[in-house]
């Protein structure tokens, strides 16, 4: 039936065409050709739209039709609450373009993401082409990701991160001295800092001890030249991106001496010293001369790639390559703008969820008093340690609840993450074509009000042990699933224990009304954040937490 009815448009637009060509001569040829083409691309497209394998997904019938980025250029970075709206009048399944689909049903995610692991879109190109190279994060070559997961899990497991927590620890240290040199130059012992911005830096500083055995000294000194030159490569790159053209500049092009040469001095430094250090960086120059490595990686080559994903993913794209390289076919009028934000260098995931747990804290001073009567009560600080150890915070119930509540409600990509099905599926009861772009909704599927009850409202209680109704775990993937989840996942759960726990046993913050609309516009550029980019509080020591602690 739906095929004939295609053959019947068809042979009418033929013959409607044909009459034309009968009555005006050679000229009008020209312009039925040019008819007879748009009417069959007319044709087509409502074939497709009402009769095609994905004419069943429901969906505003434009998106059917037209390829249209899906916002308006005034509202940039607010494609992932456009996306919402349509889910939320059309179901868990939507159609947002011609071959697109976004899926927040929890079924079909799992399908996705575990049992079909469908590969990564091919959009994520466009990340190789902001960092210049093919990352773990970007790739979507199977061989290439086997081996980059390889060499680098050993780095993220959790008896090695053992050995990473007082490079973390240090950096988080440097935060807490910060705050108390702020408040004690500050006015009636409170002072006013901008917390989003140094949750960014203190990521950075982290990132830097972990991985290559050097601080950035972001906290410190608010700067360094690295990550600096990386944002400006990254945004050349997106600009070239954008105008290919440019791409025949070799300025525009060239990776800055200043990278090279900083991979060159880290490896040169640590192989000379000698010193055995337990990070990221000597894992790697480990493998480099392991008898097993059969793979004749080159070293340096790694060490760029893992400094490009370190940073690059935390600091501009940690899950970012989803939403830009999604962006392309989508939002094509929301891309180049974002990548030139300033602020860009900003986005990143651990800080960005620590930072918005603060802010639902803040928000509800009932759930943040549980908080602190837990950290007070449970959290044992040995006499002389300014920090509580990693093992006495992660089975405190409250703080994992309200840093897994904030991840349901906030997640990195609310967008989603786009896959490509190198083969025809059946995802539930849709027939899915090969290369369709196929976005595993993770926010929808967070905030699905089958799955959780008041899906919106900040309730850490309900991961509680015991919690009735308990979390719907089959429907909560902050960190994706699947061959391509997250490598840095029990590294971020140190990083955010740890920062929390510690800002809410020493310090008291404030909220400052005059900043909270800004808590409230977000945006997604890059990794979900806070459009302003910044969001001051104020801050006082607890007194009484402070005064135990000796010699800080
Ligand atoms: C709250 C913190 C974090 C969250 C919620 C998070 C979430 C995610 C998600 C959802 C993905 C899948 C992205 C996709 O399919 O496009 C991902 C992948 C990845 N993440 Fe994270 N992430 C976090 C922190 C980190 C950290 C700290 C690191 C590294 C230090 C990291 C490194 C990576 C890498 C390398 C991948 C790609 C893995 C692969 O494709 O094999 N992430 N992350």
């Amino acid at each position: 039936m739906d095929t004939t009815t295609f053959h019947m448009l068809k042979s009418w637009a033929f013959e409607f065409l044909s009459s034309f060509v009968g009555h005006s001569g050679r000229g009008a040829a020209v312009q039925s050709a040019a008819a007879v083409v748009a009417s069959y691309v007319v044709v087509a497209r409502l074939y497709d739209a009402f009769f095609g394998p994905l004419s069943d997904v429901p969906g505003p019938l434009i998106h059917k039709l037209l390829d249209l980025p899906v916002t308006l250029p005034s509202e940039r970075g607010s494609a992932w609450k456009y996306v919402a709206s349509v889910h939320e009048r059309y179901g868990p399944v939507v159609r947002i373009g011609r071959n697109v689909i976004s899926v927040a049903d929890k079924e079909m995610l799992k399908q996705i993401l575990v049992k079909e692991d469908l590969p990564k879109s091919k959009l994520y190109k466009q990340g190789q082409r902001m960092t210049g190279r093919q990352t773990l994060f970007n790739t979507i070559e199977l061989d290439f990701h086997k081996q980059r997961r390889r060499i680098l899990s050993p780095a993220f497991s959790i008896s090695y991160l053992n050995s990473l927590e007082p490079y973390i620890f240090q950096a988080t240290e440097s935060l807490v001295r910060k705050l108390r040199a702020e408040i004690s130059v500050g006015t009636n012992e409170r002072a006013v800092v901008d917390i989003w911005n140094l949750l960014q830096r203190l990521a950075l500083d982290i990132i830097g001890e972990t991985a290559f055995g050097r601080t950035f000294g972001m906290i410190e000194n608010g700067s360094h030249p690295l990550p600096q030159k990386i944002t400006e490569s990254m945004r050349r790159r997106a600009l070239i991106g954008q105008f290919p053209f440019l791409g025949l500049i070799p300025a525009l092009t060239r990776q800055d001496p200043l990278f090279q040469k900083f991979v060159t001095n880290i490896i040169e430094d640590r192989v000379k010293s000698g010193i055995h250090r337990s990070d990221i960086l000597q894992i790697l120059i480990d493998a480099q001369y392991s008898k097993e490595s059969d793979d004749r990686l080159d070293v340096k080559d790694i060490i760029s790639e893992t400094v490009l994903f370190l940073y690059a993913i935390p600091l501009t794209t940690r899950a970012p390559v989803s939403f830009v390289a999604l962006s392309e076919s989508l939002m094509s009028i929301e891309i180049s703008p974002p990548l030139l934000h300033p602020s860009i260098a900003g986005s990143e995931t651990t800080s960005n969820s620590t930072g918005f747990a603060i802010i639902y804290l803040l928000r509800h001073p009932d759930k943040l008093q549980t908080l602190i009567r837990e950290l007070d009560t449970q959290l044992d600080i040995p006499v002389g340690d300014l920090l509580p150890s990693h093992d006495s915070l992660k089975h405190l119930p409250y703080l994992n609840a309200v840093i897994n509540e904030t991840m349901r409600l906030r997640p990195v990509s609310a967008m989603g993450l786009p896959r490509e099905p190198a083969k025809d599926v059946m995802l539930g009861h849709y027939f899915v074509p090969r290369k369709t772009l196929v976005i595993a909704n993770m926010r929808g599927v967070q905030i699905n009000p089958d799955y959780w009850p008041n899906p919106t409202e900040f309730m850490p209680e309900r991961f509680l042990e015991g919690a009735v109704p308990g979390p719907a775990m089959d429907a909560f993937y902050p960190f994706s699933a699947g061959s391509r989840n997250c490598i840095g996942k029990n590294f971020a759960w140190m990083e955010m224990r740890l920062i929390l726990a510690t800002l809410f046993k020493y310090f008291e913050f404030d909220l400052i009304p005059s900043e909270m609309p800004k808590a409230d516009d977000l945006a997604q550029f890059v990794t979900l954040t806070i459009r302003a980019n910044e969001f001051n509080v104020g801050v006082r020591v607890r007194k009484e937490a402070w005064e135990k602690v000796h010699g800080f």
